[in-house]
């Protein structure tokens, strides 16, 4: 096999998988949780479309497995995704479960000795160890074209981010990079660049001119589910708001793109990303963070957070994140964005809602009038909704609310599909750019700085309720309720 470990390497295109020739998927942390939860029930479905054939997989890890257990994994996660084709019983057949110490040259040597084909090396770790094993791989070197797929979240801080950035182009040119952030994948985050570019009466309104706030929610029902290993580092703001939930913001505020190539994509991301900052320059003013104490969800009883299994209580891990910022372009300046996401609430509520300024004048006559107009875009489920003003039965002159709603299905691949899709493709359209990545922790910097010097309280909420009390946009920012 030819290795480079130059310090500049040469941009090789990624062999397509359309060409027919046998990829490798090699997995390094294959016996953690991710790679059951979420990669391997992505892969499965993806194979089930028939985009990878004859796909290699090669499983790594710490946990001295077998082939057979291994295979008993795959073969769970396929069956739980409904792909039980020939296709993917091929692929149960032939993997190979490698034990070793990813972080070690010789154990990557040998790993990498059994690599065939065109190949994809999915970290699936955590970022101390994803960085220990890239320095590693970097001494090491990877087959020309291999391309890199690295979980969230991207190092721990902005420094650690840009030396892994820095390290891994010195393994692969950046377009081989896949930084996954699986809510690019979701066909609903996706829907944004259809509902916002595809359509004429939406875009000339998505301004400063028009639009007095938008919330960008994610509230989940679910607690810790047994992932403290993770979560407990990591906390709310990490886990969804410095990631997902800017990726969404981006693809909400920023300007149309001429194509949805990579490159003009990524970049009209990061142009806006660049441009956002805490309301107020103020993290105090910007951001809140609370936590779960013990409560009733659905029935499901859960303990207070702080006494979750393998949960450090003196951390003082946040299971909710909010923070308000704004994008400063011409298009978005002054308008508050509400960035949330809290576990263990009492409701689902994952979409982002568009306010808009009230009318320049309701005339005379027209009574009843009490909310401005919104939109909301649904991202789970998948729907579209628009609350307006209308004179609906009744006295022809009072004011009624209407909410017209569309429902619509997910798409086929699930989110990890999609964005696995996307690597062994050699696209890195629904990948996250280096800049992006940097910047995304630029943002939140100085709210976690904040947070550890004990500028911003935390607050408790109990399991099952709304939440904390308040909120941080409202009538204060401008943002009628
Ligand atoms: O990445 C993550 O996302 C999930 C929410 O995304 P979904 O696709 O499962 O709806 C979140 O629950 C988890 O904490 C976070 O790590």
């Amino acid at each position: 096999m030819t290795t480079s470990a130059s310090n500049a390497p040469a941009a090789v295109p990624a062999e397509p998988a359309a060409t027919g020739v046998r990829q490798t998927l090699l997995v390094l942390g294959a016996s953690g949780d991710l790679t059951g939860r979420l990669l391997l029930p992505g892969l499965g479905r993806l194979m089930a479309t028939g985009a990878v054939p004859g796909l290699r997989l090669i499983g790594s890890g710490m946990d001295s497995w077998d082939d057979e257990r291994w295979r008993r994994r795959v073969a769970d996660s396929f069956e739980t995704a409904g792909a039980t084709g020939p296709a993917e019983s091929a692929v149960i057949r032939e993997t190979r479960y490698v034990p070793a110490d990813v972080t070690r040259e010789e154990d990557l040597r040998s790993l990498l000795s059994r690599c065939t084909g065109p190949l994809v090396i999915f970290f699936a770790l955590p970022p101390l160890v994803t960085a220990r094993s890239a320095a590693a791989l970097a001494r090491v070197g990877v087959p020309p074209g291999t391309r890199l797929m690295l979980e969230k979240p991207f190092g721990v801080d902005r420094i650690s981010a840009r030396s892994l950035n820095e390290l891994l182009a010195t393994l692969v040119p950046e377009d081989q990079v896949h930084r996954i952030d699986h809510f690019l994948g979701k066909s609903t985050v996706l829907n944004l660049l259809g509902l916002r570019f595809a359509n004429r009466i939406f875009e000339p309104v998505l301004n400063s001119s028009h639009v007095a706030c938008v919330d960008i929610v994610f509230d989940e029902t679910l607690g810790l589910e047994g992932r403290a290993g993770y979560y407990d580092g990591a906390g709310a703001l990490v886990d969804m708001v410095q990631s997902h939930l800017l990726q969404v913001l981006a693809l909400l505020t920023m300007d149309p793109p001429p194509t949805l190539q990579a490159q003009e994509l990524r970049g009209r991301k990061s142009q806006v990303l660049r441009a956002t900052k805490l309301w107020r320059d103020d993290p105090a003013q910007a951001s809140r963070r609370a936590r779960y104490t013990a409560g009733e969800i659905d029935g499901r009883r859960l303990p207070n957070y702080a006494d979750e299994p393998g949960v450090d209580p003196g951390r003082g891990t946040e299971t909710l994140a909010e923070l308000v910022v704004t994008v400063d372009t011409w298009r978005w300046a002054g308008v508050p964005f509400r960035l949330r996401s809290g576990k263990a609430v009492d409701a689902v509520r994952k979409e982002a809602v568009i306010t808009f300024k009230q009318p320049t004048r309701v005339p005379d006559g027209l009574t009843g009038y009490e909310r401005p107009d919104r939109l909301r875009i649904g991202f789970g489920p998948d729907r579209l909704g628009l609350d307006l003003n209308i004179n609906g039965p009744g006295d022809p002159f009072e004011l009624d609310r209407v909410k017209l709603t569309a429902d619509f299905g997910p798409g086929d691949l699930p989110a990890y599909g999609e964005v696995l899709r996307g690597a062994f493709d050699g696209d890195p359209t629904l990948s996250v750019r280096a800049d992006v990545a940097e910047e995304c922790w630029r943002i939140v910097e100085p709210v976690l700085a904040a947070w550890k010097a004990g500028t911003v309280p935390l607050q408790e909420y109990q399991a099952g309720s709304a939440g904390p009390a308040d909120s941080l946009i409202g009538p204060v920012l401008g943002c009628p309720r």
